[in-house]
């Protein structure tokens, strides 16, 4: 089976810069990545490339390049699907915050819906890979749906989860670890293979049964959260005990059977799939009784919120045990640097707490615009959005944010922080100037000799 024609549904974080990846090193191949949200799609089109709507370092370049030439986006779901030899599935699987399951299982409700417009749309054979993360055994019921709706003709279901960090999208997609393909029939499979041969080595495409690969992307997020939760757990030791997080994860780290990568402490992992993943693995574990491994993982999540929840109330306490009416400039709001994506920022949930002791918040994130972050803070639920706008300023100026502040808080670990004018932040701010660094990220602007009262995670 050879690819000429691909269509990708869901043109978000992992459709966009995928398959803008895979039409750059596959010239011979047409992809067209269509999505039902037309804002997005005219964003992906604009022919200004800070007009995209997601910002990733080196991905403006490759749309630049590819676009227009075999490369493009479109509404036109059903047109795009008839065309292709290839569908991939890349559409948002959110946690269900509805019946059976709210809270903990993977909302199916778009990759069905997805299915049954292929089932309905596809006049001739056909791969589907699902690219979105999935509970293990989806593709039974993708598989159901589409031999029971389609129009007679047949489908080969493959798994290929995505395994790309924000922030570092393009580098990752260009240079992967490892590719992982799951499927049962071989030609499918060898045809996947052969598009990312195009420029992975092919002892990195790694090839599976589909329930492998399913489960693999379940539990590598599960792994790297593990990782974070962990060193946070000793990061809270360390503030105790005058150890150094950072010494004791290099120390720990230079023992190559644990190896010294996603081991930064800091004010908790953030993001749209760490907590959604576990979260999901968790209720399958149940599902099948396996409440000893749901307890296990669940642990991962409690620690994250834990560490959040201490960074909020380390504020407060160390703030004379009230922050009503002061002022706390957030630098940062993105859950990591180099994204504009905040889903599930720690920064969300620790402005949360301080603003239900009455706090004000001034916020600047060079890439989060201030709709983003009154969004986020709405979504909660916790005041009424005329109450987060009386309560939250966003500025496009870090020294505006800081200037007379009672306290800064680094939420995100943004580099140009590093670059700041420190001593002229501290004379702008009210005494003492303290400063809170989520991230760890300032230790080396030597803030306590420039009269910062300065605390860090894990120190
Ligand atoms: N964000 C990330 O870094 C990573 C995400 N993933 C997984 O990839 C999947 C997608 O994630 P994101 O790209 O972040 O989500 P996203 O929310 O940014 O994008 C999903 C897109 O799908 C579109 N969509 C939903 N239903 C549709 C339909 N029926 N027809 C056409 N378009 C439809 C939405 O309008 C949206 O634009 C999720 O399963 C996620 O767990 C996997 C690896 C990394
Ligand atoms: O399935 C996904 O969505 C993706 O989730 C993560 O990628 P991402 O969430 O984009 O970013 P990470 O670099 O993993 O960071 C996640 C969170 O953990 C935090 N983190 C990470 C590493 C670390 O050492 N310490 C730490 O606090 C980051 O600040 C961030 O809030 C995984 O790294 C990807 O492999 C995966 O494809």
């Amino acid at each position: 089976m050879k690819i000429s024609k691909i269509c990708c549904i869901g043109a978000g974080y992992v459709g966009g810069p995928t398959m803008s990846v895979i039409a750059q090193k596959c010239p011979h191949i047409t992809v067209t990545i269509v999505d039902i949200n037309e804002k997005r799609i005219a964003a992906w089109n604009d022919p200004d490339p800070a007009r995209l709507p997601v910002y990733e370092p080196g991905l403006a370049e490759v749309v630049t390049e590819a676009r227009g030439r075999n490369l493009f986006f479109s509404t036109d779901v059903d047109g795009a699907i008839a065309e292709a030899d290839m569908v991939f599935i890349s559409v948002n699987t959110p946690t269900k915050t509805y019946g059976k399951g709210k809270g903990m299982a993977a909302d199916l409700k778009y990759i069905e819906l997805c299915a049954r417009q292929i089932a309905a749309a596809a006049n001739s054979d056909k791969i589907i890979v699902e690219k979105s993360t999935l509970p293990v055994r989806t593709a039974e019921a993708l598989k159901s749906i589409l031999h029971n709706t389609g129009n007679g003709v047949s489908f080969h279901i493959l798994s290929n989860p995505e395994f790309l960090a924000e922030g570092t999208a393009i580098q990752d997609l260009h240079d992967p670890d490892r590719v992982l393909i799951g499927g049962e029939n071989p030609e499918a499979v060898q045809a996947l293979v052969d598009v990312y041969a195009s420029w992975v080595p092919r002892e990195r495409i790694l090839t599976t049964n589909l329930w492998s690969s399913e489960l693999s992307k379940l539990t590598a997020n599960a792994f790297l959260a593990q990782r974070v939760s962990s060193i946070n757990a000793i990061s809270e030791l360390c503030e105790r005990t005058g150890a150094n997080v950072d010494e004791v994860a290099r120390a720990i780290g230079t023992d190559s059977r644990i190896g010294g990568k996603f081991l930064r402490a800091s004010v908790g992992f953030g993001g749209s799939c760490f907590q959604k993943d576990i979260l999901n693995l968790v209720y399958i574990a149940r599902s099948y009784g396996l409440h000893e491994v749901a307890h296990y993982w669940e642990q991962v999540i409690a620690m994250n919120d834990h560490q959040k929840r201490r960074f909020a109330d380390n504020i407060v306490q160390t703030m004379y045990n009230t922050v009503s009416g002061k002022k706390i400039a957030f630098l940062g709001w993105a859950f990591k640097k180099d994204t504009n994506d905040t889903r599930e920022s720690a920064a969300i949930y620790v402005a949360d707490a301080l603003l239900s002791e009455e706090a004000r918040i001034v916020v600047y994130d060079p890439k989060v615009s201030a709709g983003q972050v009154y969004a986020d803070l709405d979504y909660l639920g916790t005041r009424s959005p005329e109450e987060n706008r009386r309560l939250v300023a966003v500025v496009n100026d870090p020294y505006e944010a800081t200037g007379s502040a009672h306290a800064v808080a680094v939420l995100t670990e943004w580099d140009e922080f590093k670059a700041y004018d420190w001593p002229r932040i501290k004379e702008g701010m009210m005494k003492p100037a303290f400063l809170f660094d989520g991230r760890k990220l300032l230790a080396a602007n030597r803030l306590p000799d420039l009269g910062f009262q300065y605390y860090a995670i894990g120190e």
